[in-house]
């Protein structure tokens, strides 16, 4: 297939998703028990898998259109064969050697091989270092011993390992030549391919309900000295020869690379889960009219007022700013993935320092944002039909999984201070770093310039990292090392967030100014531009005041110069969100439709309610009168 662009291929799937005979019905799922709707969901999801199969997609085309905007509408309750497609195949094809790739790809392409990811355990998640599941190298049998020494080492959360997946690629702690070697990654039969029985020696489930995308099919594992064969160590990397001799990897971490994929695909998808959100506040406040009637007789649209504004446009315009950097994210970690591939890992240091960064800031943001929009549809955005609880489960589960937020952003920081330190490599040419080794951009504040604000923006990010390194080099000739650290975690997360604010305010910057088609279209992004960086100071006001130069004075014109600004924005609230082109079917939300006929929806929903079957439920005599009795 030739290659196409993300949107092309969005749009492409899309209309194939919705006319595909075996997802083209779908069932409300609500009231479903627990393994319905497993079943509903994994049928889909495998329809899914095969229609990109059919399709001939590459692994890089796959992961596009695994975007939440086409999965919320073939695996609404989350996708059991996600991690199947988003980290196992990655992790085969990224960290497998040539060998071992054509020994297990065509299995895993025809769907014999069903995989997940399993690196967490109950008692440590963050802590990959301390993870405790053992694969102890026996020369003599040339197989991995792969044991789980007590229920803490447990394998506990991996996607699809439940009920689904058949393999698991397995981080586990090598120790060869009676040496503890790290963490390496292990390609593990659970399962029988034909019966699905465990395999012996496999304890295996799935691990119970959770806040939503309740059917990833998240799953529980345990080792009973399980014998895995030499080769089934993933050797592109790392390597334990015959006799038990190990190889090192050419980077220390080059084992973590599928986190580092996941974190970039999860911070482009969660935009997607916004705009979609955004797609539905902002059309239900276009329908909602309540208060007390204007010169017109009508109750006003809700939208007219100021504060539902600031609940909804900003939220619009960082889709835009949010979707730009993200997509540039994902564009430089196949860059760099090449280069790592070729031998070259001089990039590997600061592509995990922005994953880490962009990873946190924007489901960070995006979950505060889709709560926001939930709060800003009132009463009706409490329903599960408006979609809007669900969007907020899956971007909160982002802020979790594939690295807690806050340890993300750590990583990040130490990164930061350590480029302002000068004690790390200097950064390569094009780096997102070189602003900290250059003097402070002067660019006087100035209501109404971007360039202005970008700067600030950039002035707030070299504070807080030039602020918090003095800080810490100077605990670090006091107290110990780990101390010295502690003492500085909430700046240090502070400065990685301001780090990735001006990376993201950059990425946007170019955009607009290398946007040459339409001046019309130049003039709406500077308009969404000019709303995300006046939000952006209002919600950080101190920083601004303390690092970015900015006086009292300032802060009170941006705060008017925003709201200005929201009802400059108002009339172009809808075309905007329109332009995210998602189908009434896609937004799949009573309150969402392009049509705005919410109230007939709501009804139309309620009538499912298995409680309204019948006009006196068999309950209401089963538990209410026995218990006036
Ligand atoms: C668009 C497509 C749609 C996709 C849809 C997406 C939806 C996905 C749906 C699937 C659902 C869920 C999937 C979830 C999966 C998971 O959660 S898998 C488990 C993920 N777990 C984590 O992320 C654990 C987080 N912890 C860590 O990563 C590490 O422990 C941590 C980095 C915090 C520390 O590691 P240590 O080994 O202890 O590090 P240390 O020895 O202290 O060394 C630090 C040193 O190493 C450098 N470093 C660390 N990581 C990397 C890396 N990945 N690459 C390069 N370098 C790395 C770090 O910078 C330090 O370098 P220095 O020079 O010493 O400073
Ligand atoms: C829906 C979902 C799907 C998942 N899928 C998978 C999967 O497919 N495969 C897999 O292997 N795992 C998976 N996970 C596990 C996930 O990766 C971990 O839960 C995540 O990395 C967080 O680790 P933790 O649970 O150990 O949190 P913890 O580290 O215990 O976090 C608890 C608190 O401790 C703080 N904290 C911890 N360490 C530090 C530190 N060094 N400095 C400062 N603060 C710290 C955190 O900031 C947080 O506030 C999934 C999780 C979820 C929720």
């Amino acid at each position: 297939m030739v290659s196409r662009n993300r949107s092309q291929v969005k749009d492409h799937l899309g209309s194939k998703v919705l006319n595909h005979p075996e997802l083209r019905n779908t069932k409300a799922t609500e009231y479903m028990s627990h393994e319905e709707k497993y079943r509903y969901n994994l049928s889909r999801a495998t329809a899914m898998l095969k229609l990109i199969d059919e399709e001939g997609m590459d692994v890089n085309e796959i992961s596009k259109v695994m975007s939440h905007t086409v999965s919320g509408f073939t695996t609404p309750d989350g996708n059991p064969l996600a991690v199947h497609q988003v980290m196992f195949v990655p992790t085969l094809m990224n960290q497998a050697d040539d060998d071992q790739v054509s020994r297990w790809l065509g299995d895993v392409f025809n769907g014999t091989i069903v995989g997940t990811y399993a690196q967490t355990e109950l008692s440590h998640g963050t802590f990959v270092r301390g993870l405790r599941t053992t694969a102890t190298y026996d020369p003599a049998s040339r197989t991995f011993d792969l044991h789980t020494p007590d229920v803490s080492a447990a394998k506990w959360w991996p996607g699809g390992l439940g009920t689904t997946a058949n393999h698991a690629v397995v981080m586990a702690q090598l120790y060869t030549d009676g040496q503890p070697r790290g963490i390496h990654p292990f390609m593990v039969a659970i399962r029988d391919r034909e019966t699905h029985r465990p395999l012996p020696g496999i304890t295996v489930g799935e691990i119970g309900p959770k806040l939503g995308q309740n059917t990833l099919n998240n799953g529980y594992l345990l080792f009973d000295h399980v014998k895995v064969p030499r080769e089934n160590m993933l050797m592109r990397n790392a390597r334990v020869n015959e006799d038990g001799s190990y190889t090192k990897p050419s980077h220390q971490k080059a084992s973590y690379g599928t986190m580092v994929f996941t974190r970039v695909a999860i911070a482009l998808d969660t935009v997607d889960a916004l705009q979609i959100a955004a797609t539905i506040a902002a059309r239900y406040s276009i329908v909602r009219r309540q208060g007390e009637p204007r010169d017109d007789g009508q109750e006003p649209q809700i939208i007219d007022y100021q504060t539902q504004q600031l609940k909804v446009l900003p939220h619009i315009a960082a889709c835009y700013v949010l979707r730009a950097s993200t997509a540039r994210l994902w564009e430089h970690h196949t860059h760099v993935t090449s280069e790592v591939r070729g031998g070259d890992t001089a990039l590997l240091p600061e592509l995990h320092a922005t994953a880490c960064c962009l990873k946190a800031l924007v489901t960070q943001d995006c979950s505060e944002a889709i709560e926001a929009l939930r709060l800003s549809c009132g009463g009706h955005g409490y329903m599960t039909a408006s979609r809007l609880p669900a969007l907020y489960a899956y971007a909160t589960a982002g802020a979790t999984y594939e690295g807690e937020n806050t340890v993300l952003l750590l990583q990040t920081a130490r990164y930061l201070v350590k480029q302002a330190g000068g004690s790390h490599a200097p950064p390569a040419a094009g780096s997102a770093v070189t602003y900290l080794s250059r003097p402070a951009d002067d660019t006087p504040f100035a209501v109404g310039s971007p360039a202005a604000y970008v700067a600030a923006v950039g002035r707030v990010a070299r504070g807080r990292v030039t602020e918090v390194a003095a800080a810490l080099q100077a605990d670090r000739q006091t107290m110990p090392e780990a101390d010295a650290w502690n003492q500085s975690l909430v700046q240090l997360v502070a400065a990685a967030l301001a780090h990735g604010r001006y990376f993201v305010v950059r990425e946007f910057a170019e955009v607009v100014s290398q946007q040459s088609s339409s001046r019309a279209i130049q003039q709406m992004l500077q308009l969404l531009f000019s709303v995300y960086l006046a939000h952006a100071v209002s919600r950080a006001e101190g920083d601004f005041i303390t690092y970015g130069g900015l006086t009292p004075s300032d802060i009170r014109l941006n705060r008017r110069h925003l709201l200005r600004l929201l009802a400059e924005l108002r009339p172009h609230m809808i075309p905007l969100t329109d332009a995210f082109d998602l189908p009434d079917r896609l937004i799949n939300s009573t309150l969402g439709a392009w049509d705005g006929d919410v109230y007939r929806r709501m009804f139309e929903q309620a009538s499912h309610s298995p409680l309204n079957t019948d006009e006196v439920p068999a309950s209401f005599h089963q538990a209410m009168l026995r218990s006036k009795l």
